[in-house]
């Protein structure tokens, strides 16, 4: 539904070039919710602007829904905006207009007739629950009623695609469950694809299907986030299972493992533990419901280093379990963990040993 090809907006201000979107190929797919996350100064909001052209990238191709935004001449490219909602953090409501106004205000801008307006508002008010706030001001509703009148005025097209920008960065923990479960309604009842951009991880985990991390204005990882958790080294999977710094004591392997499913199910650490004869010591996890799946991760240390150990690895990796050994060089289909990020303070990978650093994208704080 969004291609994104080579995208690149560099900003100049005062003698100096920034690139905020630099070289980023993407795609989101119809009907899935897409997640940028990303710390501040990424370059999510540029990248999210250039995809309705309120931004124009120096170079690359934006293609919605068959169209390449880029070659439109000014009609068409209205008439193709109007195929692509925007929400926003600080909803952008009209206060002198009511809630019904403010709904409306996209329908007039289309030349829709009044009484065909009308009819629509109402069929908006009632999609996104708040019929009975129809003749209500902004100032007179709370933050999550905002945004809900941000969402009816965005679908006032009916269109395919919603971007989201930071759309529940403003609201309090319950007020934003509420209105990612709207979008998630929405998604699935009007088949609408939505791109969203935050730096809450919890939001990902929520309700994306497909997720990218944007670091300096590139996107680093990117996939359906149930793929993206299972594959070894992912800063999402370390991001929505933040475990501390592991500390591998001589003599020990630390392994952290994540299991879906099917194997989420299965007792593998005691089945280890029996086939082995060994004491599997548990370091920390954690489960998560993630859309329709469970998936978990959990660090264990077994006696013995990892050589002594590479029966008991294979045993957890044939037993469909996505294995990461810390403080050991990867050999044969083994995963250390390693990651790219060792400037950022990241993963240091010296001479072939990865060494878990502090990770940037562990914690929310650290995001926002
Ligand atoms: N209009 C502008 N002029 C100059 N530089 C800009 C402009 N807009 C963004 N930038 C710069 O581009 C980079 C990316 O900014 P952008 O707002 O896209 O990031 P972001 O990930 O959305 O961060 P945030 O969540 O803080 O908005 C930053 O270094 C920012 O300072």
């Amino acid at each position: 539904m969004i291609q994104i090809e080579k995208l690149r907006k560099v900003y100049r201000a005062r003698g100096r070039a920034v690139a905020a979107v630099d070289g980023v190929d993407l795609e989101v797919r119809e009907g899935e919710i897409f997640g940028v996350l990303g710390r501040s100064g990424a370059g999510k909001s540029t990248l999210l602007r250039c995809v309705n052209l309120l931004e124009r990238p120096d170079t690359g191709r934006v293609v919605v829904d068959g169209q390449d935004l880029l070659s439109l001449s000014g009609g068409e490219l209205r008439r193709a905006r109007q195929g692509i909602g925007m929400i926003h953090q600080h909803f952008g409501l009209l206060g002198s207009r009511t809630v019904a106004g403010n709904v409306a205000f996209p329908l007039e801008v289309m030349g829709v007739p009044r009484a065909e307006r009308a009819q629509r508002v109402a069929e908006l008010l009632e999609l996104v629950g708040l019929s009975e706030h129809a003749k209500a001001y902004p100032a007179q509703i709370s933050g999550g009623q905002k945004q809900r009148v941000g969402i009816a005025r965005a679908l006032a097209g009916r269109p395919k695609v919603l971007l989201s920008d930071e759309a529940t960065s403003a609201l309090d923990p319950e007020t934003t469950a509420s209105i990612l479960e709207l979008l998630r309604d929405l998604n699935r009842r009007l088949g609408l694809t939505v791109l969203l951009i935050t730096h809450e991880m919890d939001v990902v985990k929520r309700i994306c299907d497909s997720a990218a991390i944007m670091r300096d204005g590139r996107v680093v990882e990117s996939g359906k986030v149930r793929d993206l958790l299972l594959r070894p080294g992912s800063e999402l999977a370390r991001g929505l299972f933040p475990l501390p710094e592991a500390t591998v004591r001589p003599g020990t392997t630390v392994v952290d493992v994540t299991f879906e499913g099917d194997s989420a199910d299965r007792p593998f650490v005691s089945t280890l533990a029996r086939t082995y004869s060994i004491d599997v010591n548990i370091l920390g996890g954690a489960v998560e419901e993630i859309g329709d799946a469970r998936i978990g991760r959990l660090r264990i240390e077994l006696p013995g280093d990892p050589q002594i150990n590479a029966a008991q690895l294979a045993h957890l990796r044939e037993a469909g379990l996505t294995v990461e050994v810390h403080g050991e060089a990867a050999h044969d289909g083994e995963a250390a963990v390693q990651d790219e990020t060792a400037a950022d303070g990241g993963t240091a990978v010296d001479g072939g040993t990865a060494v878990r650093g502090e990770d940037p994208l562990a914690t929310e704080e650290a995001l926002s």
